[in-house]
């Protein structure tokens, strides 16, 4: 078995050992060596250099095994169920780390037999009296199958055969991960064991299945446990349903809703925006009059029950006309925007700011007494009075009349309030402007 591409790194008394012994290179999963008892249960096809997945039926156990060791793992276990022609029987992989005269990673496979080898006869036996007891399994109109605890095809039926597009023949020569994508697996040796120990009462999944012509369907599988009369053999019963057509209907309702939520998303902002414009001012951005007297009203309401002050403050830009008239109303559309940016800049953000109409703004400071509301409206009155706006080359210069009225003591009324504070606005214009006053 030597082959000088491919040295044996062992001594040959390794044939003397009963068990199969085999290693492989972890790199490129090749085989570098089989002792006797494995040549006798792999037969002459295997030979160093080929590719050793070939030999087990599930060719991602060699990979999972291999993997680990790259990982750095020392040992790692795998169970395989292996036939050839006299016997199939299943068997534990013990796979140890090892490195060759050269330093290079391999893994010494050594493998026992597990499970008592199920004799044909006996196979054979268990499948006519199943199949005999049921005399409809082949006119279903579900996929049935049966396994055996080695997860090789007892029996399946007409449909099963038709959904994969295989003949009979060619289903027995399978494993059922050869059913599934690569990536996927159909029923593990560990599931059918949990099935078969009692551990699962049933185990059901939605799989991706490859039929004969490599095209994808998908199937609902169930396997469950049927055992015989004696309860001495049992095999595994799968149902399978095809199921491609349903997934299409709920992968386009799921589209549809998808689409539908964002739409809904989009509508709810479109509200949003649409009441941002019911109560904006689209000059400034401002709140507008009526979101201004319905807040005055709630914050009244506010201030009565957490008894606290409330004060309203009214300004009206001075010469506002003339302005318009010598510099044209766009220049006019900036000094209303500059002063509301001034404004907010110098009230708290609690205060509620707006354009009442014209040039007239209206600020509502819940919390503020009186002298508190006078102090800011006079350091807005200040700030505005240095702002210089400069428009096309020209700098515009303005002032502020403000009037400041408050509640309790002034009114208990939002008409009260505005009244009062817009007469202490005018009272600061018949004194010249560019001034506060507050009512009382
Ligand atoms: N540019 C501009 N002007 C406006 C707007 N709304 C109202 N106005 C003008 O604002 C001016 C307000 O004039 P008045 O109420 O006489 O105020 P004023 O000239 O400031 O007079 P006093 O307040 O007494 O100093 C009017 O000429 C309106 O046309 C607006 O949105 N943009």
């Amino acid at each position: 078995m030597l082959n000088p591409e491919f040295p044996n790194p062992i001594p040959d008394w390794n044939d003397q050992i009963p068990v199969p012994v085999l290693t492989v290179r972890c790199a490129d999963q090749k085989l570098l060596f089989l002792n006797r008892a494995a040549r006798e249960l792999f037969g002459d096809a295997a030979k160093p250099g080929l590719d050793g997945a070939a030999l087990f039926p599930d060719q991602k156990v060699l990979q999972r095994l291999l993997d680990s060791m790259q990982q750095g793992n020392e040992t790692a276990h795998a169970e395989v169920v292996l036939k050839n022609a006299s016997k199939t029987c299943r068997y534990s992989i013990t796979a140890n780390a090892a490195e060759d005269t050269s330093g290079t990673r391999i893994a010494v496979l050594a493998l026992s037999e597990m499970v008592a080898e199920v004799s044909k006869p006996e196979k054979a036996k268990f499948r006519s009296d199943i199949t005999m007891c049921w005399g409809i399994f082949d006119q279903a109109a579900v996929g049935i199958a049966l396994f055996d605890r080695n997860l090789d095809f007892l029996d399946v039926n007409r449909c099963w055969l038709d959904m994969f597009g295989y003949t009979a023949e060619e289903m027995s020569a399978l494993c059922p991960n050869d059913l599934t994508l690569p990536e996927e697996d159909f029923l593990t040796y560990e599931r059918a064991e949990m099935l078969l120990e009692g551990k699962l009462d049933q185990y059901r999944g939605e799989k991706r299945l490859v039929r004969k012509d490599g095209s994808l369907f998908c199937g609902d599988l169930s396997a469950s446990l049927l055992r015989d009369g004696k309860g001495t053999q049992s095999v595994i019963l799968c149902f399978l349903i095809d199921i491609t057509d349903r997934k299409l209907v709920e992968d386009k309702l799921q589209a549809s809703n998808e689409q539908l939520e964002a739409q809904l998303a989009q509508n709810r902002l479109l509200q949003e925006r649409l009441r941002d414009l019911a109560v904006r001012d689209p000059l400034t951005s401002l709140f507008n009059r009526r979101y201004m007297e319905e807040t005055l009203r709630r914050e009244l309401l506010r201030a009565a029950r957490e008894d606290r002050p409330l004060s309203l403050v009214m300004i009206d830009i001075d010469r506002f006309k003339p302005l318009n008239d010598t510099y044209g109303h766009p220049a006019g559309d900036l000094v209303l925007k500059e002063l509301a940016a001034l404004l907010l800049r110098h009230l708290r953000s609690e205060d509620i700011v707006c354009r009442f109409g014209g040039d007239e703004f209206v600020a509502i400071l819940p919390g503020a007494p009186l002298m508190t509301a006078a102090q800011r409206a006079e350091s807005c009155r200040l700030a505005f009075q240095d702002l210089r706006i400069v428009y096309e080359d020209q700098v515009l210069t303005s002032a502020l009349s403000i009037g400041v009225s408050e509640y309790p003591r002034h009114g208990a009324t939002g008409e009260d309030l505005l009244f009062q504070a817009d007469s202490a606005m005018y009272m600061a214009k018949r004194a010249g402007g560019n001034r506060v006053m507050v009512w009382g």
